[in-house]
């Protein structure tokens, strides 16, 4: 299964060290494609302060978005890009799972929450969820998935 992760980079760090458990947990169900999210080396500043332009890190993420079989997406640090390949996700028919602590204070933007139709099946579901549960949240929504989004 090909993942691709969402997290905040410009967006702000503050949640990088539950990115790191995240993308550990997803690579147990698959390839994740963006686990750059989660390096400690990337600072606010996103990876085209050393590495890379602009245009090449959003054609690079695209392409990546094109070929994943779904999505994860920490969303209680609020950034613009994760809203962003969100809705691009959403327009690719893609499988989106929305990961969101109450306990920050924050109140999720109703573009995110509001695309959950708020049934089991939606393609497009938002968990709220408090950080010592992240593994066990990620495994039961990754083991109601169709069998048939393991074959690749
Ligand atoms: O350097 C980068 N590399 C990169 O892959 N991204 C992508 C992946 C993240 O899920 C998302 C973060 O967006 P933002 O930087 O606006 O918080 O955008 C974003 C940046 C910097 O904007």
């Amino acid at each position: 299964m090909r993942i691709y992760f969402c997290g905040s980079i410009r967006g702000g760090r503050q949640d990088l060290l539950l990115y790191q458990r995240i993308v550990e947990k997803l690579q147990t169900y698959g390839k994740v494609l963006t686990e750059h999210v989660s390096h400690g080396d990337i600072s606010e500043k996103g990876e085209g302060a050393e590495l890379k332009d602009d245009r090449a890190i959003h054609d690079r993420d695209m392409d990546w978005l094109v070929t994943a079989d779904v999505i994860v997406a920490e969303v209680t640090q609020p950034s613009l890009g994760v809203g962003y390949e969100l809705g691009r996700a959403v327009a690719m028919h893609k499988k989106i799972f929305c990961l969101f602590r109450p306990s920050s204070g924050r109140v999720l933007s109703a573009m995110i929450r509001g695309a959950d139709s708020g049934c089991q099946s939606s393609v497009f579901q938002v968990r709220d969820y408090s950080e010592a549960d992240v593994e066990t949240v990620l495994q039961e929504y990754f083991s109601s998935l169709k069998p048939n989004a393991d074959a690749h």
